[in-house]
């Protein structure tokens, strides 16, 4: 099947190389001359594990191709996919004027082409109850016959960055959100492939589709949040989070996943999702209160490791070197929308903090947002080199087992602020570190140099 992919960021790619690696012919369009260039190119502009082995292949077929040309891209296409951003507007609802431009313009470009094909316009981006409608109507409006020339579906999307051609090429369920048989039929063979062990494909009416995506990324948002605010009661009762996760986790009820407490969450979608429904409850005169309370937790526990090391020194950080590990928003992608790294290093330079960062990864997506505001070290280690203070913010598997000694060693104070829970909190204190958690019990550093080096010589790591 001929398929368009509008928009090639971590959604559209990801979904326009799959999509090829089920042997469609897929073209992939984007308004950005430059990726489009990298991408023909053969050079893939974001970091996402597993990629580029499917992308190479597809291109090496010639099953997937990208255009910065709207009309060459849809021409001769069954589906074309919005995948397009949706970024809060001032207000925090859904800024739509991406998907609703780019439906305009395809439907011009159907009304000039003037080809009697059906066609199934499917909106991938998340996007609010009722947006739909409004890409259909730009469709009807140029006299399009719907349901005859082109279907409107939403097809939201449950990907997660670090882990999203997994996710994609086998996806818990895929949801379709049309009226037309014939359109979800389309669908249903699409998708096929991906569901091969049995997930369901869930054809459901398109207003429910597109409230499903915004209740699940809702819901799981409100786990974390709520796990946040029992970590912090923890500490104050002397319980340690870790060993209520496993607790609770048991009952099938719960269920394991999502309940990591931390340094609240960031990236693309969550805030910018609970924001954007909590909004629409508000415009329909409903006061979604959970989901303020999600947002409003989330924003105090993403300060928190800042707050921290600023009571730590007194609320001088002037001049004081903070090592930073981890400025991606979540470990596997070099992806730094919102994340808590960058709401920690705002709050550190505007005290007049040197940070020093180090990412595997994102060094170069922070430089786009604090350009030369802040260091960037090569390597771990040398981030640590002199500093007062580590702080802990992305929980990359490099840093679950680093030599601890040699951080003790470069560390000017031994101060280690840990954001994600990595390390034993006993040992910690045995090594001499001064070391705080998340919603667990933190020990006195062990001050007897004697102890620290026999601590630091017995295994390097806690
Ligand atoms: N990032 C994620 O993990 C997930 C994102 N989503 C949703 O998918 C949508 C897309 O998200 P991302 O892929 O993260 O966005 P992104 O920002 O990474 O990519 C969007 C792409 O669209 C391009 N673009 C903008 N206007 C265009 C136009 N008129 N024509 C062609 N291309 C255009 C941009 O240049 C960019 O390459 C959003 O609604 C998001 O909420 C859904 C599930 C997962
Ligand atoms: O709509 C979207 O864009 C996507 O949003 C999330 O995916 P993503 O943001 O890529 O990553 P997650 O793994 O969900 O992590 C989000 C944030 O929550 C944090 N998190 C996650 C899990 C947890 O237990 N605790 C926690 O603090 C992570 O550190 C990260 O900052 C959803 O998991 C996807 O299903 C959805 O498609």
């Amino acid at each position: 099947m001929d398929i368009t992919v509008i928009g090639t960021g971590y959604v559209g790619l990801v979904s326009g190389t799959c999509f090829a690696e089920m042997g469609h012919d897929v073209t992939c369009v984007d308004v950005d001359e430059e990726k489009v260039a990298q991408l023909s190119d053969g050079e893939i502009p974001i970091y996402e594990p597993d990629l580029d082995r499917y992308f190479e292949r597809a291109r090496a077929e010639d099953r997937l191709r990208f255009t910065t040309d709207l009309a060459e891209g849809i021409a001769g296409s069954k589906i074309v996919f919005f995948a397009l951003p949706t970024p809060p507007g001032e207000d925090g609802s859904a800024d739509l004027s991406y998907v609703l431009d780019a439906a305009g313009d395809v439907a011009d470009l159907l009304v000039e082409a003037d080809d009697p094909e059906h066609r199934i316009v499917v909106n991938k981006s998340t996007v609010p109850v009722g947006t739909g409608d409004r890409v259909e109507e730009a469709f009807a409006d140029r006299g399009l016959d719907i349901g005859g020339e082109v279907d409107v579906v939403s097809n939201p999307e449950f990907l997660r960055e670090g882990s999203a051609v997994d996710d994609f090429l086998k996806p818990d369920r895929v949801v379709i959100g049309t009226e037309s048989d014939r359109a979800a039929e389309t669908m249903k063979r699409l998708y096929e492939p991906f569901v091969r062990q049995g997930n369901p494909v869930l054809v459901v009416d398109r207003r429910s589709a597109e409230m499903i995506k915004y209740a699940a990324n809702s819901l799981l948002a409100t786990r974390i949040s709520f796990m946040n605010e029992i970590a912090n009661v923890c500490e104050r009762v002397g319980a340690n989070v870790d060993k209520v996760r496993l607790g609770i986790s048991k009952d099938h009820r719960i269920g394991p996943h999502f309940l990591y407490a931390g340094i609240g969450f960031g990236g693309s979608c969550f805030p910018k999702d609970v924001q954007a429904l909590a909004r629409k409850g508000r415009e329909k005169g409903y006061d979604f209160q959970i989901l303020d309370a999600v947002l409003d937790v989330n924003d105090q526990q993403r300060r928190r490791l800042a707050e921290q090391v600023e009571d730590y020194f007194d609320g001088d950080l002037d001049g004081r070197r903070i090592a930073v590990w981890g400025l991606s928003f979540k470990p596997g992608t070099d992806d730094t929308r919102e994340a808590p790294s960058h709401v920690i290093i705002d709050y550190l330079l505007e005290r007049g903090a040197d940070v020093v960062g180090y990412d595997p990864e994102a060094i170069e997506t922070t430089k786009e947002t604090f350009g030369d505001q802040i260091a960037y070290a090569d390597g771990m280690y040398e981030a640590v080199e002199g500093a007062e203070s580590l702080l802990i913010c992305t929980e990359w598997h490099e840093f679950r087992r680093p030599d601890l000694g040699a951080v003790r060693e470069h560390l000017e104070n031994p101060l280690v602020l840990d954001g994600r829970n990595l390390y034993d909190p006993a040992r910690m204190a045995e090594m001499g570190f001064e070391y705080h958690s998340i919603g667990r019990p933190s020990y006195a550093p062990e001050t007897n140099q004697e102890a620290i080096e026999a601590a630091i010589v017995e295994n390097g790591q806690p």
